[in-house]
């Protein structure tokens, strides 16, 4: 009996400690010109109803919170339980000078010259053994893009090929990468702590911090992206025939000028126009960015409205993905709407991000699909098997795996 009071007690403070402590916050940004809204329940705010109720949740505070325009004074505003897993000199947590010097770094590691020289040597190398063998089975299109992304890009940071050391380091890399998009509670069994201690793996005795910082960062960023896009161009693939077939004739053309062990360079890379294209339209259509989380250093008026300090923007892309002015049909797959190349230079082309943060990866992570998909493509057709199921939110994946039926083509 004893044992029920107490426990009734603890809840019962802790609702009174949470209601009172979501009365002081309004008292205390009661100031005029915020946006309107509600702060929602102390330590996950509004985090719980925004994963649950993905879309919907920002149609529904759309009207009521006008943000449209990035300018000075908002920083990366990530949630904590990434910042956690990825370390504190990850470059999405860093600002000012110290952004700017690492991302020279990165943007040097992955410059158009040591992707034609150096990655995409090993990428095609990568792809060509990856991809070897497929025919005649049922596989998970889902698993082989995420084992794909991730070693490849192992092997491009450290030289490691698809062995038991790799295999080993990805199990611990999907803790991780799940962890970061969770709500930070650091108790057994849950997804941030088993991230957090995937991040602390330190099989090869690095002790700089930064450097660690930096390789989780880089398999981060190119892991999600490029397996997700290459799952769902397969998926679009698969679902517009006539797609395919074009797609399948610009690869058959490079194709035809090689021998069978001649692998794909910058000069093949770069002839992929339409390649490009369904890449573009498969990243908009699928949105597999949904947007990119700012926070504020300082009070900022933005649109008439005050964002206090601290306060954190999501600044919801997918809503541009979809505007019919800018993409005319915006819920059909076309990727010609691509081949005229200055859509790719507009303001409003966000896939890659934009302004100082924009995606230094974004050549690399094209080049990889795009190679992904020639050896594809070329060596075999695919159905569906069905019960396949798909969610956009708060990822884009299919959460019992997509599985496809391969055979040669
Ligand atoms: C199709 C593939 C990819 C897509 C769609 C994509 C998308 C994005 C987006 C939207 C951002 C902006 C985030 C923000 O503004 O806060 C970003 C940043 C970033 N991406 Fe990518 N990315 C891709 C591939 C890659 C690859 C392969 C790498 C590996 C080098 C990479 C590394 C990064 C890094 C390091 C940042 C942070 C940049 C900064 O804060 O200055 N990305 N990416």
């Amino acid at each position: 009996m004893a044992f029920f009071i107490v426990v009734f007690a603890v809840i019962f403070s802790l609702f009174c400690f949470s209601s009172a402590l979501l009365r002081w916050n309004e008292l205390r940004y009661r100031k005029k010109g915020l946006p309107p809204g509600t702060m929602g329940w102390p330590i996950f705010g509004e985090t719980t109803e925004f994963l649950k109720q993905g879309p919907n949740f920002i149609k529904n505070q759309r009207s009521r919170y006008i943000l449209m325009n990035e300018s000075k004074g908002l920083v990366p505003g990530y949630p904590q339980s990434m910042l956690d897993i990825l370390g504190k000199c990850n470059i999405a947590a860093v600002h000012g000078s110290t952004h700017k010097y690492m991302r020279g770094a990165l943007l040097s590691l992955v410059s158009p010259t040591m992707i034609r020289d150096h990655i995409l040597p090993k990428v095609d190398h990568f792809m060509r053994s990856h991809l070897s063998n497929w025919q005649d089975h049922v596989i998970d299109i889902q698993e082989k893009t995420k084992e794909m992304a991730f070693l490849s890009s192992l092997k491009q940071i450290a030289g490691i090929e698809s062995s038991s050391t790799a295999q080993e380091f990805m199990s611990e890399f999907f803790k991780l990468v799940v962890g970061t998009l969770s709500l930070p509670i650091d108790l057994p069994g849950t997804n941030y702590r088993r991230g957090f201690q995937a991040r602390k793996e330190n099989k090869y005795k690095l002790s700089d911090e930064e450097i660690i910082d930096l390789i989780i960062t880089l398999a981060y960023s190119g892991y999600e992206t490029v397996s997700t896009t290459s799952m769902m161009a397969v998926k679009y693939l698969h679902d517009h025939p006539h797609v395919l077939e074009e797609l399948r004739k610009e690869h058959l053309a490079i194709r035809a000028k090689k021998k069978p062990e001649d692998p794909i360079n910058w000069e093949d890379y770069k002839s992929m126009k339409f390649t490009r294209a369904v890449i573009f339209e498969t990243s908009r259509l699928a949105t597999i960015v949904n947007g990119v989380l700012r926070k504020t250093t300082k009070d900022m008026e933005i649109n008439g409205f005050v964002i206090p300090e601290g306060w954190r923007i999501y600044v919801y892309t997918r809503e541009v993905n979809y505007d019919p002015y800018l993409y005319p049909d915006p819920l059909s797959f076309n990727p010609w709407r691509w081949m005229d190349r200055s859509l790719e230079s507009q303001n409003y082309f966000l896939i890659f991000g934009g302004g100082t943060r924009q995606c230094p990866g974004k050549e690399l992570g094209i080049a990889e699909i795009s190679t992904f998909l020639h050896y594809f493509v070329t060596r075999y057709r695919w159905e569906e098997v069905e019960g396949n199921k798909l969610v956009k939110f708060p990822r884009v994946e299919a959460p019992n795996g997509l599985r496809i039926r391969v055979s040669s083509y």
